[in-house]
């Protein structure tokens, strides 16, 4: 059976292949199912001005708003690495808790399998206004 997880994390592996990572050669992407239905993918994009570099998470996160709009919430999440495993970063972590809610699950891989936190778990008391 193809669930939301999978079909995510096949989604985000698809975009990591996109990534510009001429730096790191970490290739990460991430793919989003959002409230309203839709799928977004991204891909992290570096620049020769490291500090500038954005995360695959908040390249697909922006998208996805620019794409719907500032009501963009997160249903669920998966980010992968290709030859890596990582959850997202901090930074990451602190938009995706922006756009979500607290028990909205987070994909990522660890030893080979999936791994599914919450937005709560992955950042909990979290900075909100
Ligand atoms: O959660 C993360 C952590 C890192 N990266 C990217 C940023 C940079 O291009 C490379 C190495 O840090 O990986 C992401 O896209 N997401
Ligand atoms: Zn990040």
């Amino acid at each position: 059976m193809m669930t939301v997880a999978s079909a995510l994390l096949e989604s985000a592996t698809a975009a990591a292949a996109k990534a510009y990572a001429p730096y790191s050669h970490f290739q990460v992407g991430c793919a989003l199912l959002t409230a309203k239905g839709n799928l977004f993918t991204g891909c992290n994009v570096e620049n020769a001005s490291y500090g500038l570099t954005i995360c695959a998470e908040r390249s697909t996160i922006f998208h996805a708003v620019a794409e719907e709009g500032p009501g963009m919430k997160i249903a669920q999440l998966a980010v992968v690495a290709l030859g890596q495993e990582f959850p997202p970063c901090g930074a990451c972590r602190q938009v995706i808790a922006e756009f979500s809610g607290a028990e909205t699950p987070i994909w990522f891989m660890r030893d080979g399998k999936p791994v599914m936190l919450t937005t709560a778990e992955l950042l909990p008391a979290s900075f909100k206004l």
